[in-house]
């Protein structure tokens, strides 16, 4: 397999994957749009900073892309929507540059209230300008921090340190939340109208897009100071630039712009106007452990594991992974056989889970248990990514409910198939050491385990049925490895499951379909 890293991302922190026999890593240099469609088709995987930017051009140029990784937090440098679609997994790296992105706001923030990068300028042309760098304290101002995620509470913490008084504005973060962090929840309207220093530490998205503008500077106080180590987009350069020479904006600092490279925007002339290129991530610690953990991620994705930090799917803590991984296996068994018993076209998934699994978000193990199900029945790749978007776009309903009520068992996941011709329902569960096995088909009470080959024929109870399907599977050479019968009443419906040693050939299967009083012959290999 190979994976093209891009962006300069930290060679160090690279060696999870240089690590793996099978994964070739290739050091990509700056690309263009269509040198990157030109060569992105023989990669397996690939790691990008915010630089690179992965379009749907390129997205759709991809032949075996599995997995795009990003070493940081921001991927609105890679189109997810596509990449959704195709598939393909995006994973980032959110802890590791929390504490650098933080300093560099406090770095910022310190340097715009003391004009360091100005008087620094100065000096080195030769002036020994005193008066002219009069700052202010943080001691006692207040901070107005809007979007109060990692960065954002580091910030906080920090400025806490300084003695500032905090306020924030994030409607997802709740009071209580940051009541203990002694942060005041505030609107953004009282955010503006207090704060002596703003610093911005949201996602940029269509709502946060010039959030700071014309209109939300004029309800700022006078000689207010604007920081944004967030994403470039967020502050209206042009507005701030009008506010900073009219005064009302004493001083701002911009690491990030809303087009990068930039080195051209009127802002980096002003005296009052610190600009860094997009380093606050830029630390030695930062761009290890982002590339670490990014690298990790690719390993997991490529050899088909779950990932902790992926963007387009289900995400999962590792305390809940541990927890439900042997459910997932699970469900994905449930799935695959379901696939292999279909008739007719499907039109609604329910999932029930009871027991003991309805204390845990069931969201992927249900995404897990499509996968299953349509991975073999389609043509296009069916993945954890992109299974519940198949599904809808197959005009698939998919409905989940959960309770506590799991009747004779610890746990029980049940699965029922809406098609054109009926319904199929089948049930699992997880015993102790997490031995997993199918308990119900149809209604009918079986206990099979879930690997192998299984022949499974639904049939009327009666004599001689069950020993003319044996001797039928015998004089074909294969090998019979066990054998479950279930049924309601007597003389009723009933199903067999027969645990066999290799695939019954279809010709073989006609013949047992023929067979007096056999229902239908199903072959099931998980
Ligand atoms: N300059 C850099 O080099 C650098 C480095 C790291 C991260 N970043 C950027 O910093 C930002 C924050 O990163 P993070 O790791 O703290 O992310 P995070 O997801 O932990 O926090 C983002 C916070 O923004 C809040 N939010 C979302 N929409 C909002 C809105 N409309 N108004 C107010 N709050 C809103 C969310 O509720 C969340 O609490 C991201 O944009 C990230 O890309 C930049
Ligand atoms: O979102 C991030 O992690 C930061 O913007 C860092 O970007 P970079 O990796 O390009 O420095």
């Amino acid at each position: 397999m190979k994976v093209l890293v891009m962006d300069g991302v930290s060679e160090q922190g690279l060696a999870p994957l240089r690590q793996q026999a099978d994964i070739e890593v290739v050091i990509g240099e700056k690309m263009t749009e269509d040198q990157l469609v030109e060569v992105i088709g023989d990669y397996d995987g690939m790691i990008v900073r915010s630089a690179t930017k992965v379009t749907e051009r390129v997205v759709e140029a991809a032949k075996k892309l599995k997995v795009i990784g990003r070493a940081g937090v921001g991927v609105d440098n890679i189109d997810r929507a596509a990449a959704t679609n195709k598939g393909i997994l995006v994973v980032n790296a959110p802890d590791g540059n929390t504490i650098a992105a933080a300093e560099h706001t406090m770095a910022m923030m310190l340097g715009l209230a003391r004009k360091v990068p100005a008087a620094c300028g100065k000096l080195k042309n030769g002036c020994w300008d005193k008066k002219a760098f009069l700052g202010v304290e943080l001691r006692g101002k207040t901070l107005g921090v809007i979007g109060l995620g990692r960065i954002g509470s580091a910030v906080a913490k920090r400025a806490q340190a300084m003695e500032m008084n905090i306020i924030a504005y994030d409607p997802y973060i709740s009071e209580e939340h940051a009541k203990k962090m002694a942060i005041e929840i505030v609107t953004l309207n009282e955010l503006y109208a207090r704060a002596d220093f703003i610093t911005v530490h949201m996602p940029k998205t269509k709502e946060t897009y010039h959030m700071i503008n014309k209109e939300s500077i004029a309800l700022m106080k006078e000689g207010v100071r604007i920081i944004n180590c967030a994403r470039g987009g967020i502050v209206d350069e042009a507005a701030l630039y009008e506010a900073m020479i009219a005064g009302k904006v004493a001083g701002a600092a911009l690491d990030v712009f809303e087009t990068e490279p930039n080195t051209d925007s009127p802002l980096i002339q002003l005296d009052n106007f610190i600009a860094t290129p997009h380093l606050g991530a830029s630390t030695a610690e930062a761009q290890i452990n982002v590339a670490v953990d990014v690298a990790e991620e690719i390993v997991a994705a490529l050899r088909g594991e779950i990932v902790k930090n992926a963007v387009n799917m289900p995400s999962m803590s590792p305390k809940l992974l541990a927890k439900i991984r042997p459910f997932l296996d699970l469900a994905e068994k449930l799935g695959k056989f379901q696939a292999q018993m279909l008739n007719g076209r499907v039109e609604k998934v329910e999932v029930v889970y009871s027991g003991d699994l309805a204390r845990y978000d069931v969201n992927p193990i249900t995404t897990i248990l499509l996968k299953g199900l349509l991975d073999p029945i389609l043509q296009e790749n069916v993945n954890f990514v992109n299974a519940p978007l198949v599904a809808k776009n197959r005009g698939i309903t998919v409905v989940q409910t959960t309770t506590d009520n799991a009747e004779d068992y610890n746990n029980l996941i049940t699965v029922t198939i809406y098609t054109d011709k009926g319904k199929r329902i089948l049930a699992g569960t997880l015993f102790q050491n997490n031995d997993s096995r199918i308990v119900n088909i149809d209604g009918y009470r079986i206990n099979a385990a879930t690997t192998g080959h299984m022949l499974v024929v639904p049939h009327i109870d009666k004599p001689r049925i069950v020993g003319r399907v044996g001797t039928l599977v015998g004089d074909k050479d294969i090998n019979i490895a066990g054998m479950q019968v279930g049924r309601i009443e007597i003389g009723g419906k009933a199903i067999m499951v027969m645990m066999v040693d290799n695939i019954i050939p279809q010709c073989a299967l006609d013949e047992l379909a023929k067979i007096d009083g056999v229902l239908e012959v199903k072959m099931v290999s998980l």
